[in-house]
């Protein structure tokens, strides 16, 4: 089937789990604090700050709120209001040079070959947008912004929802048939299918030792690098 577009997932996929898991998560939750004290008044941080204290009965003064979202980076909760103010924190991180978004060798080749030969590139990730144009922005690889088309996070919907899918293929004007979803997750794959996508499972052996094989892929094809995908 022709690929006319390809829509890529980020950790696990074009970037290593324990970037994410082992610098910008406990980057996060350490600054978290003083982010609240010094910002928790900007219009837009206040906004997600009072979304995250509704969701908990409404009665939590800021600290408490600090306490929530603390507890949810804790378990890789992928909800909208912690990455968007994960997305605010890491913005320092990344200008005060604390760090750089890994990316795999193999992934950016790939990217910059796609972008080259015209194919549209697209991102989706529980990371919020301006989170993803950072990783992006500054990157291992140098910035890679400008390979992408579009963005989407999960104000589009949850990227196990197929609903999900549907809507990004709408919003880049292309047949779901036509798109090329790659991921870790296989959950996420199986949404992706059942809107009409073609799947490629990312198993990569530094971030799953144990390779995942049989019905494990859940009958999505599997590769180990973008350089297996041919596209
Ligand atoms: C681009 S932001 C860092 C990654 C992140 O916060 C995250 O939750 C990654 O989720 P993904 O959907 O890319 O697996
Ligand atoms: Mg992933």
């Amino acid at each position: 089937m022709p690929i006319r577009a390809i829509l890529t997932d980020i950790e696990g996929t074009t970037s290593s789990i324990s970037f994410v898991k082992d610098v910008l998560f406990p980057y996060a939750r350490r600054m978290l604090p003083g982010f609240v004290e010094a910002r928790g008044n900007d219009p837009e941080v206040r906004r997600w700050l009072d979304a995250v204290a509704a969701q908990n009965g409404g009665l939590c003064d800021d600290r408490m709120t600090v306490e929530v979202l603390q507890g949810w980076i804790d378990e890789d909760r992928k909800h909208t209001a912690l990455k968007a103010l994960q997305g605010m924190l890491w913005a320092d991180g990344y200008r005060n040079a604390d760090f750089t978004a890994h990316i795999y060798a193999d992934a950016a080749e790939a990217l910059r070959e796609w972008h080259d030969a015209g194919i549209p590139l697209y991102v989706y990730s529980s990371g919020s947008v301006p989170a993803q144009r950072l990783f992006f922005g500054h990157s291992s690889a140098g910035d890679l912004t400008g390979l992408f088309s579009g963005w989407f996070d999960t104000e589009v919907g949850g990227k196990r929802e197929a609903a999900s899918y549907q809507g990004i293929a709408e919003a880049v004007g292309a047949k779901p048939g036509d798109i090329l979803f790659l991921s870790d997750i296989v959950e996420e794959l199986d949404a992706a299918r059942e809107a009409g996508l073609q799947t490629v499972l990312l198993d990569r052996r530094e971030d799953y030792p144990t390779e995942r094989s049989g019905e494990a892929t859940h009958g999505h094809r599997r590769v180990e690098t973008f350089a297996d995908i041919g596209v």
